[in-house]
């Protein structure tokens, strides 16, 4: 079953507990939390205190997404009963390896983010070892870019991979994907789809969560 991850980057921060409750209301199955650091991208977002608000507010999973430097250092303060997923950029960790294991030893699912020009080829020493690989179809750091669709080609890459070497981590994408594109991208093998401005934009946050989980 394909997955549907909003992102609250895109959410109104006043009123991110209602926004979050209608989402999960209209059926969304996962949060993605978008980390910047202001250092690996030209943007600050926010940190784990503003996640952690959402505890007690909502059953869904958090699938944290860390834009961020020196990432080992920060792992465990997202680390909740919430916590479903961490997943780190290839190119902000010197010691990827070392890290993946790390979010394991929590007993988090462990996930590695491809920025646009990153090959999926970098990832094949670790591939057993993940549960998620993020495809970014923007460049990280903001909301509301046009999806690049290079991506589509890397997500295929990654399906053919996984299949020949039975392996079962999932692809997820994130950026730029909206109503029209969103078909495209799941029958090139993604299993969960990141959308923020397009759900969280729109007039009626849970009625278009709707229109997107009729397509996927
Ligand atoms: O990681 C991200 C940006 O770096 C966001 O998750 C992504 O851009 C989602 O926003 P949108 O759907 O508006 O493109
Ligand atoms: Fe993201």
């Amino acid at each position: 079953m394909k997955k549907l991850a909003p992102s609250i980057l895109s959410a109104d921060f006043a009123q991110l507990g209602a926004e979050t409750e209608k989402i999960e209301k209209a059926g969304a199955h996962i949060i993605h939390v978008d980390v910047m650091d202001g250092h690996f991208v030209p943007n600050i977002s926010y940190g784990a205190t503003v996640m952690k608000s959402l505890l007690g507010k909502t059953k869904l999973p958090f699938d944290v997404h860390l834009m961020i430097e020196n990432a080992d250092k920060y792992i465990p303060d997202f680390v909740t009963e919430n916590t479903g997923y961490i997943t780190v950029h290839q190119e902000a960790c010197t010691h990827l390896d070392r890290t993946i294991e790390f979010i394991k030893s929590f007993g988090v699912k462990a996930g590695v983010a491809l920025n646009p020009a990153t090959p999926p080829q970098t990832l094949e020493y670790v591939a057993d070892k993940l549960d998620m690989v993020l495809v970014m179809s923007v460049n990280p750091g903001f909301g509301g870019q046009s999806f690049i669709d290079n991506a589509l080609t890397k997500i295929k890459k990654l399906d053919d991979f996984r299949k020949k070497n039975n392996l079962d981590f999932e692809i997820e994408v994130d950026g730029g994907v909206n109503l029209s594109n969103v078909r495209e991208i799941c029958d090139a093998g993604t299993d969960i789809i990141v959308a923020g401005s397009s759900i969280f934009g729109a007039e009626d946050i849970g009625n278009r969560v709707g229109e997107f989980l009729e397509l996927l």
